[in-house]
């Protein structure tokens, strides 16, 4: 029996990041310091170790680090005063404000507040214009993690039949305007969707991005497709799953992402490369 071909997000995380860490010497020659800054505000768990990890990232890259951990009760006037400073911060070339937001704070005024040149969050409604439109913009990282994921496993995206199913504003848009980009036919799937696992099937390249556990099952699956699993759901028994039933897919996939271990150790990874394009965008340094 067949069995899909694992990609194995962590260790092509690991193998962009070596890139990474090259440009980031050779920029440093030019005497350019990648800089970020991360905001948090408030103490949700799983936000602490993301924020934590962007951080660790940083220092073993040689970028410039700062982390702004604020107060649950922080204002939305406070962080937008804090956007300001960094906007006007030259040691700064990315601003990342880690989601979610606690409820009395207004994201959107938040996000429009960071200027576009160091939206490395790609969440800016410029960046967002310009992705739609083929222009040069800084990605959303877990869209553009899964571009990479799916070259790096040797995938040719154009003309393929890709389906994305979930249509949010972080993930489904962006990474079905990222396959159109690649010349890929999309078809986007969601909760009103009527024939969802018919068009499925129909995907050389499928997409998940929904938010439930295990809600997409091999019935779904075209044979020999790569799926990638967005999803990141924390289970009863404390252990993570992604939006695919994996062991069910495994025999008829031809590529498959893993949940913990595919899309999500690209996140922070693409973070950083966006971050060393804004320095070098910043400092009028050819790409
Ligand atoms: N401003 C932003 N906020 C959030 C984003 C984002 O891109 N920008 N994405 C997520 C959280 N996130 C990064 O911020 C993130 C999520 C998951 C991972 C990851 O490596 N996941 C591991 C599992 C980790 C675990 O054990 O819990 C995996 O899938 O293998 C990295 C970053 C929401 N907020």
């Amino acid at each position: 029996m067949m069995s899909a071909q694992i990609i194995a997000g962590k260790k092509i995380s690991d193998m962009i990041r070596e890139e990474i860490q090259k440009e980031a010497a050779e920029l440093r020659e030019k005497g350019v310091v990648p800089g970020l800054a991360v905001v948090l505000v408030g103490e949700d768990p799983a936000s602490k170790v993301y924020v934590g990890s962007k951080e660790k990232a940083c220092q073993q890259l040689g970028f410039h680090s700062e982390v702004h951990r604020l107060e649950e009760q922080t204002s939305e006037e406070q962080l937008l005063a804090l956007i300001d400073q960094l906007n006007n911060d030259d040691k700064i070339n990315g601003i990342l404000v880690q989601l979610p937001l606690p409820k009395h704070i207004n994201e959107k005024a938040v996000i429009d507040a960071i200027h576009v040149d160091k939206d490395v969050d790609g969440f800016h409604p410029e960046s967002v214009g310009n992705l739609v439109i083929g222009d040069d913009s800084l990605l959303p990282c877990t869209p553009a993690g899964v571009i990479e994921l799916i070259k790096r496993s040797g995938v040719d995206i154009a003309g393929k039949h890709a389906v994305v199913i979930g249509r949010s504003n972080i993930v489904g848009k962006p990474v079905a305007m990222l396959l159109l980009r690649e010349n890929a036919t999309v078809t986007i799937c969601h909760s009103r969707t009527a024939n969802m696992e018919e068009l499925a099937k129909q995907a050389d390249i499928l997409v998940v991005a929904i938010g439930k556990a295990k809600a997409i099952d091999s019935k779904y699956v075209k044979p020999g497709a790569i799926v990638i699993d967005v999803g990141i759901n924390r289970l009863p028994d404390g252990k993570l799953a992604g939006d695919v039933d994996y062991e069910d897919c495994l025999e008829t996939a031809g590529f498959i992402t893993p949940v913990p271990g595919g899309v999500g150790p690209m996140t922070i990874t693409m973070l950083m490369n966006n971050t060393i394009t804004a320095a070098k965008r910043a400092h009028k340094i050819g790409e």
